[in-house]
């Protein structure tokens, strides 16, 4: 039977090899469940495991199928070879040397053949039953996660989704791709051997088995034991495993400050409370086998006792008795293997209902009935915009918008603006004023808590999202960048854009030369996180990417706050064009950035204070005016000092 538990791998089993493999993984990953205990699961939920499992069987009924044929086969196999034995030593009390021992032999042979050619074909389905499972669970987890909004991530911290889509997903294809053969094993094999048992003799047989549930209930409680030190074990391990971390990444503010002894103490005091741990889950671990054994042995005792009595008196042949003793000390693996895998489908419940409710999450934004309705009419008519509306973006309006991210804490209040396309808009502010809150209200990606946002007259939730998200092109103050070579990263933002597109998107920002300086060019090959370029290179390509399908509306969030000033000047350069005749939002801390907006916003608070462009804010000597005289000084004392 295959055992995905180290406590209870069987040695001499046919499958020890796939076994050890599993109980690997299993561990490693039971590893990193342990080591997330304090995390937040997501509330238990009722037929977690029934939904999830039909999730996997659905499309995958076919390999589930063989795996039980398969599993079925071997159990039965698994079950006669000692009936051959019985027939054997039968026929050899009876005939004496007159035995036909070939044809047990050939018998013997064919089964075995059968047997390995079952258990070879099980190993390769039910492991590309495991990997199929992953790689669909994670599709669908992936896709659905894509589907969030926002305010979802800004809940969830983005390790404990990672957790949720590698080790969650990984145990839970692992659970039920080999629990399915397990089962389908172990369950029939029991049954096999108990009915064999009970045919052969039903006094004796009744008698033997009798002790074996008391074998499961203290198995049982041996894992549940051995699992809860392992456990303690493993948080200790993950403790010390901080705090080594901690006392290396930070030994220059640890020298500096004197704290090493103070760091091995510590480390000292949970050392030996891994050592104290290690020694109680030794000692558990070294009990069970022997125990187990000492257990099975005085069954088979008491089988040999009364059955050998029955052979003495002749109502009992020598081969049934041998068949007796073989298939009692054969109990032992199924049973201890299916209760192992019960503990496992439990171990693994909290997996499945943190997986379950993942995919339960639904998106805060997504398209009413009424717009998807509209887009189901419209691709019926074969327009070319997804929900049959208007293509040309000729007004925005934020009509008292209000927002807060969390319930009575507001970030926007009444926030009332109009303006026609092809404006340049700049939103100017103090830290945490609302100016990026603006601006993701306006890309959908949070939805006004109060009021309208208007696009051409109309609540841009009367529009899908897909067409409005695909309007803009977005500029952020760190530029993210994905593995795979600088053109790639261009045409992130249009996927079929050709290479003479690439090329005139990195042209229209000023970032071609640059690139050109480059190793290999448009071929360079980016790191993950673009980790191996500068800040300034990145910018230069994220904005290659924001503009390269033509946005109509362009968002600036301090996209040139965080590059060098050479950089900055190649950006600037590049803008006039870019932002001629599109509509585009920019948020600048420095005010010399925005002076040419056509309107400047100052925000106060989640409130609009003043309104105007750069001479009429000037003229009004308000707020703008004395924020742009305090950055004209500084900037001109820095360049002073510089000189
Ligand atoms: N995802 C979020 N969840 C909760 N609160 C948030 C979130 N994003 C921003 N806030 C809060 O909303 C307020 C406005 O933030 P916002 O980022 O819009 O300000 P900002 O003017 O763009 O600031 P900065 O100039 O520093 O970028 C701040 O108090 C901020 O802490």
């Amino acid at each position: 039977m295959m055992n995905t538990q180290d406590q209870t791998v069987q040695a001499g089993s046919a499958n020890d090899a796939a076994s050890a493999q599993q109980s690997a993984d299993s561990q490693m990953e039971e590893m990193q469940i342990d080591n997330r205990a304090a995390e937040n699961s997501t509330p238990a939920q009722k037929g977690a495991w029934k939904r999830l499992f039909w999730m996997c069987y659905q499309p995958h009924k076919k390999l589930f199928h063989k795996i039980i044929f398969l599993a079925l086969c071997c159990a039965m196999i698994e079950a006669s070879l000692t009936l051959v034995t019985k027939a054997v030593v039968d026929d050899m009390v009876a005939l004496g040397p007159e035995i036909n021992l070939q044809k047990y032999a050939l018998l013997y042979l064919a089964m075995i053949a059968v047997f390995v050619s079952c258990i070879r074909a099980f190993i390769r389905i039910t492991g590309r039953l495991s990997s199929e499972l992953m790689y669909s669970l994670r599709k669908q987890t992936f896709e659905h996660l894509q589907s969030l909004s926002f305010s979802f991530f800004d809940k969830n911290a983005v390790g404990w989704l990672l957790s949720r889509v590698t080790s969650d997903i990984a145990r839970i294809a692992r659970v039920i791709a080999w629990g399915t053969l397990d089962l389908f094993w172990g369950v029939p094999f029991i049954i096999a051997i108990f009915t064999v048992l009970l045919v052969l003799d039903l006094k004796v047989g009744l008698t033997v088995l009798a002790l074996f549930p008391l074998l499961v209930a203290v198995a049982w409680l041996f894992n549940t034991k051995i699992l809860k030190s392992s456990r303690k074990v493993r948080r200790t391990n993950s403790r010390l495993t901080a705090i080594y971390n901690e006392s290396i990444a930070g030994i220059q503010t640890s020298k500096v400050l004197n704290r090493e002894q103070e760091n091995l103490q510590a480390f000292k005091v949970d050392s030996a409370m891994m050592h104290k741990q290690s020694k109680h889950n030794l000692l558990l671990t070294s009990a069970f086998y022997p125990f187990i054994n000492l257990f099975i042995s005085v069954a088979i005792g008491v089988g040999l006792w009364l059955g050998g009595i029955e052979v003495l008196v002749g109502t009992l042949t020598l081969g049934s008795l041998v068949a007796f003793m073989t298939y009692a000390r054969m109990l032992m693996d199924p049973m201890l293997e299916v209760s192992g895998k019960l503990a496992e489908l439990q171990r693994t419940t909290a997996c499945v209902e943190r997986v379950v409710g993942l995919l339960d999450v639904e998106p805060e934004i997504s398209d009413s009935h009424y717009v998807r309705q509209k887009m189901v009419n419209a691709m019926a008519a074969g327009s070319n915009v997804i929900d049959g509306g208007d293509e040309t973006i000729s007004s925005i309006e934020f009509n008292d918008v209000s927002f807060a991210y969390k319930q009575n804490e507001p970030v926007l209040s009444s926030f009332n603006f109009k303006t026609e396309a092809g404006k340049t808009i700049a939103l100017v502010g103090a830290t945490g004023s609302g100016k990026s809150t603006i601006v993701n209200l306006l890309a959908r990606f949070y939805e006004p808590t109060s009021g309208e946002l208007k696009i051409n007259g109309l609540d841009y939730r009367q529009r899908s999202l897909a067409w409005l998200q695909s309007n803009f092109g977005i500029v952020l103050q760190t530029p993210f960048l994905f593995t795979g070579s600088v053109a790639s990263n261009i045409r992130y933002g249009k996927l079929d854009a050709s290479d003479e597109e690439v090329i005139a998107a990195a042209k229209a920002v000023n970032a071609h030369e640059l690139i050109m300086k480059m190793e290999h060019g448009y071929q360079t090959q980016v790191q993950e996180g673009g980790n191996n370029l500068s800040t300034g290179q990145k910018q230069l390509i994220s904005f290659a990417r924001a503009i390269i399908h033509n946005p109509q509306i362009l968002i600036m969030d301090e996209a040139t706050s965080s590059v060098d000033t050479q950089t900055e000047h190649l950006l600037q350069q590049s803008l006039k064009a870019v932002l001629k005749g599109r509509t585009s939002f920019v948020i600048a801390h420095r005010l010399s950035t925005i002076r040419a907006a056509d309107e400047i916003l100052v925000i106060d608070k989640g409130e609009l204070i003043e309104q105007g462009d750069h001479q009429a804010l000037m003229n009004k000597q308000g707020v703008y005016y004395g924020l742009y005289q305090k950055q004209f000084q500084t900037e001109q004392q820095a360049s002073l000092l510089t000189q």
